[in-house]
């Protein structure tokens, strides 16, 4: 059975999310020749193949013969690549484990779409992984079709753990569609809060680049304490906030001015969002 190290690996895609599992799996001791990569725009091809890894424009050159394929292009366009490597899997007598990042896109449109010529399904395992994958820190949801063999799961799950240090099984496939809401669109919402946390700290006179340091140290530190700390995250919240002190009166806007209604909504949007990329518009 293959390994994670000794499996060649294809990404379909080198954007932003490819690049960043990419880069983390380097940065994990992954053998660079054994990761090739295709890609359309000369200059993402050229970022990827400064890392050292095989780039190429093709996607049946790169996914053609690998082990693990990893579908990392944009919902919209993932039919069309399932079907021009499905024809090029046609040719094998074992098929890939295909892997999609793609937000929304259902295991049954895959399995649809990457059906060869004689009707094989190649087995598919969902993935809903987060940008930190880049620095090692990624959170990753997984969900996994009863033909996926355990095996197989390992070598996801490997693939995935080596860049990220949650990775979650979801039991559900449209779980996969709240992680996305939660922790797949989740950096960008600590990044928009710092950008505000550095913007109002500025307006009030604080220098731009004392605001960022400052506003970055907190958002390492809270996170570090939410790993490290034992206490609930509300626990932590309440050990800051001295009564009628300035944290209170912090808070005490955030709730008038409707936190977590803005936090509800949000996640839910995402969420539907999800289901709707994936042609499953939620019911409620
Ligand atoms: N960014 C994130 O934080 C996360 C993204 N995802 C998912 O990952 C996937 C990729 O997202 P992201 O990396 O942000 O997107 P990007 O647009 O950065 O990357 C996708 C790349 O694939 C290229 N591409 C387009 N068509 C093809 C094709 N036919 N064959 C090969 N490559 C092609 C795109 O080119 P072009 O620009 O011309 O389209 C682009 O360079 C999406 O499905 C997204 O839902 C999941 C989790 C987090
Ligand atoms: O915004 C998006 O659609 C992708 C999926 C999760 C993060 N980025």
């Amino acid at each position: 059975m293959s390994t994670l190290q000794n499996s060649k690996l294809a990404f379909i895609g080198g954007g932003n999310m490819a690049s960043a599992i990419i880069q983390g799996l380097l940065k994990q001791g992954i053998t660079s020749g054994n990761v090739t990569v295709s890609e359309p725009w000369d200059i993402n091809r050229e970022k990827i193949a400064a890392l050292g890894v095989c780039t190429t424009t093709s996607n049946v050159e790169a996914g053609g013969e690998a082990d693990i394929v990893i579908l990392a292009v944009k919902p919209q366009v993932t039919q069309s690549v399932c079907e021009e490597l499905a024809t090029a899997w046609s040719q094998r007598s074992t098929l890939p484990v295909v892997v999609s990042i793609a937000a929304g896109i259902t295991l049954k449109s895959l399995q649809e779409w990457t059906k060869t010529s004689d009707r094989r399904t190649a087995h598919t395992v969902r993935v809903m992984p987060n940008t930190p994958a880049l620095v090692g820190e990624g959170a990753s949801g997984l969900f996994a079709g009863t033909d996926v063999t355990e095996a197989e799961k390992k070598l996801v799950d490997a693939l995935l753990g080596s860049v990220s240090k949650a990775t979650e099984w979801v039991d559900r496939e449209e779980l996969l569609d709240v992680v996305t809401g939660l922790s797949g669109s989740g950096p960008a919402y600590f990044f928009a809060m710092v950008e505000h946390l550095v913007a109002s700290a500025e307006a009030l006179g604080l220098p731009k680049e004392q605001a960022t340091r400052l506003a970055t140290q907190t958002c390492l530190g809270a996170g570090k304490m939410l790993v490290e700390s034992s206490d609930e995250p509300a626990q932590l919240r309440k050990n800051v906030t001295s009564p009628n002190g300035t944290t209170y009166a912090a808070l005490q806007t955030f709730e008038s001015l409707g936190f977590k209604q803005i936090v509800d909504k949000s996640v839910q949007a995402a969420t539907h969002r999800a289901a709707e990329l994936g042609g499953t518009p939620r019911k409620s």
